[in-house]
């Protein structure tokens, strides 16, 4: 990860395969990464926002939005291309009050950052920032050895990692990212119930058991982990009052309860029974409100955020509400349907927002484009006109791709050519984003500095049609090298970017796919919501 080679501390940090994110074992970040938002951010409240001469100059201008086509109804100017030159009708000036580019100072004034995890709130003491109070969550590394030694701690993590039909892990990448907060807690001496769910089981279901992650997680520990077939009751305290200090026991699927997705109190309580203190490092489940992910926080104090939680609150929540500018958001994936809450968040938060996959239809249909058999949802042909004017009221520069690639049948080995958006014959349908519209999109994101991408661009998994999906990953993949902060939203994208090859150069990877989805919409996550308050720190 580049974002590692960066660090500035007096010891080698240097990721390897049993830690993805060295750094994280730092309590207080002493010099944390400069890249992330918060950090490169001024904290000198009267600075201007200075942006690139080109873009100073239209942004003097606000009646050069025209990303949208002609408003006029008529047919033939209807028809044309949409324009996509950038251009922003904010002031620069007033692209954002000054708070907002306080960094964690900035919590008091967005409520986003009020569900930030601690540790870094001392990157801005002193910087002539003064009577604001952070308000993070407690991390795992605020807690002493003292705190810890000894002590049963009950820790959360997400190992909902996809198996084949034996069994076999094909993607171990949760687990990876959560052996920095388990091999902290060995470190000093904790005895750790590593608690996981895997899949959405109804009951007792050995197809969903952990078992299968017993050796990957052995082999990544360094020590043998021992499992129980049940994540509560007598085999659990027996073999956790046997457990040693550094030892890790992994409980069974606590999904295997239905209890569990209720949030039952007594289910909480019976998982909180042999534990002192609770960690929560499962961000990929944090937009649950499950027993393991809140209800037992009611029964176990301290209950703390891990490492790889803290990570995603880092990147997630300090993009949005403190990025450096300009900042862009891609979204794709099928429907507008799935991502109306996301859009319209971003909105609030970015200066551009390219938008591409099969979503894009609805929105050119609205427009009164004839979009022959590509995905269109009718219901959200109105929704989508809106979004398309408030991006305006905002002075958000909405990119639409201005060419398709078209298939005659939805298969990897359709015909397909390539459109303008305008010219969609009927019986085809659009299944990527043209090459016109992968440079505009290239030429808008080599203005930014902040780039958070959530959904493909087209129908990435057939060869064909993924040429949009990649060349958007190699982009940000180039622009990472350059010290642009690029983080991916879970899911689709994140698998587009691993196929491409280019994951572990951007900035952050999410490991949750709904929980990034609800963070960038601006929700609140009930798993981080339950955590203890940090001690409040005046910046
Ligand atoms: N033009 C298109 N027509 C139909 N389906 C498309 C088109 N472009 C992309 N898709 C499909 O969209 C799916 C992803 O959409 P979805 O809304 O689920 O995104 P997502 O999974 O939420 O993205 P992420 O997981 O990154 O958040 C992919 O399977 C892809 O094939
Ligand atoms: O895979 C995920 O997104 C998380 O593990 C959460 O799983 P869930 O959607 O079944 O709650």
């Amino acid at each position: 990860m580049k974002t590692i080679a960066r660090l500035s501390h007096s010891r080698p940090l240097l990721p390897d395969k049993t830690n993805p994110f060295p750094f994280f074992f730092s309590s207080i970040y002493p010099n944390p990464p400069h890249h992330l938002p918060f950090l490169s951010l001024t904290t000198n409240p009267s600075s201007t926002f200075i942006l690139p001469h080109s873009m100073a100059s239209s942004a003097a201008s606000p009646s050069t939005f025209s990303l949208l086509p002609s408003t006029s109804t008529s047919a033939s100017s209807r028809r044309q291309p949409f324009s996509t030159h950038l251009s922003f009708s904010r002031s620069p000036v007033a692209l954002r009050s000054p708070i907002r580019r306080l960094g964690f100072a900035g919590a008091a004034a967005d409520p986003l950052l009020a569900i930030h995890v601690a540790g870094k709130t001392s990157a801005v003491v002193g910087r002539g920032v003064r009577g604001v109070v952070s308000m993070a969550k407690k991390s795992v590394g605020d807690l002493t050895e003292a705190e810890l030694k000894g002590k049963v701690v009950f820790m959360r993590a997400d190992l909902n990692v996809p198996l084949d039909e034996n069994r076999n892990i094909t993607d171990d990448t949760r687990i990876r990212a959560a052996v920095p907060t388990i091999k902290h807690l060995m470190s000093k001496g904790a005895k750790v119930l590593l608690s996981s769910h895997l899949g959405r089981p109804k009951g007792v279901t050995p197809k969903f058991s952990l078992a299968p992650l017993v050796p990957r997680l052995s082999e990544l520990l360094g020590v043998q982990v021992e499992k129980t077939d049940d994540c509560i009751g007598p085999e659990v305290e027996k073999k956790a009052a046997a457990l040693p200090e550094g030892g890790v026991l992994l409980l069974e699927n606590v999904r295997f309860y239905p209890e569990e997705e209720k949030n039952d109190p007594e289910f909480a309580k019976k998982l909180a029974a042999v534990a002192d203190l609770y960690v929560n490092d499962a961000f990929g489940t944090a937009h649950r409100a499950h027993a393991s992910t809140e209800g037992v926080t009611k029964f176990l104090k301290p209950s703390v955020a891990g490492f790889l939680l803290q990570k995603e609150l880092d990147y997630l929540v300090g993009a949005v509400s403190s990025p450096k500018r300009p900042f862009a958001a891609i979204v794709g994936g099928s429907k507008v349907s799935s991502k109306i809450g996301v859009i319209e968040s971003l909105l609030e938060k970015v200066d551009i927002l390219l938008l591409g996959g099969g979503m894009i239809f609805t929105f050119y249909k609205a427009q009164g484009f004839s979009v022959g058999s590509s995905l269109v949802e009718e219901d959200k042909l109105e929704l989508a006109t809106t979004l398309l004017a408030q991006a305006k009221a905002k002075g958000v520069s909405l990119m639409l791709p201005t060419d398709v690639v078209i298939a005659d049948k939805f298969a990897p080995d359709a015909a397909s050519k390539i459109v303008p958006c305008s010219a969609i014959p009927d019986g085809w349908m659009g299944l990527d984003i043209g090459p016109d519209s992968i440079k505009a999109f290239n030429e808008a994101l080599d203005t930014t500095k902040t780039i958070i991408w959530n959904g493909p661009m087209g129908v990435f998994e057939f060869d064909k049609f993924a040429v949009g999906t990649e060349a958007i990953a190699n982009k940000l993949a180039e622009l990472s090298s350059k010290g642009v902060t690029t983080i991916i939203g879970g899911g689709d994208s994140v698998a587009a970017v691993e196929k491409v090859g280019v994951a572990d150069v951007m900035s952050h990877i999410s490991t949750g796919g709904g929980a990034s989805l609800e963070l960038l919409e601006g929700k609140e996550l009930p798993g981080v919501l339950a955590l203890d308050e940090a001690v409040p720190v005046p910046v």
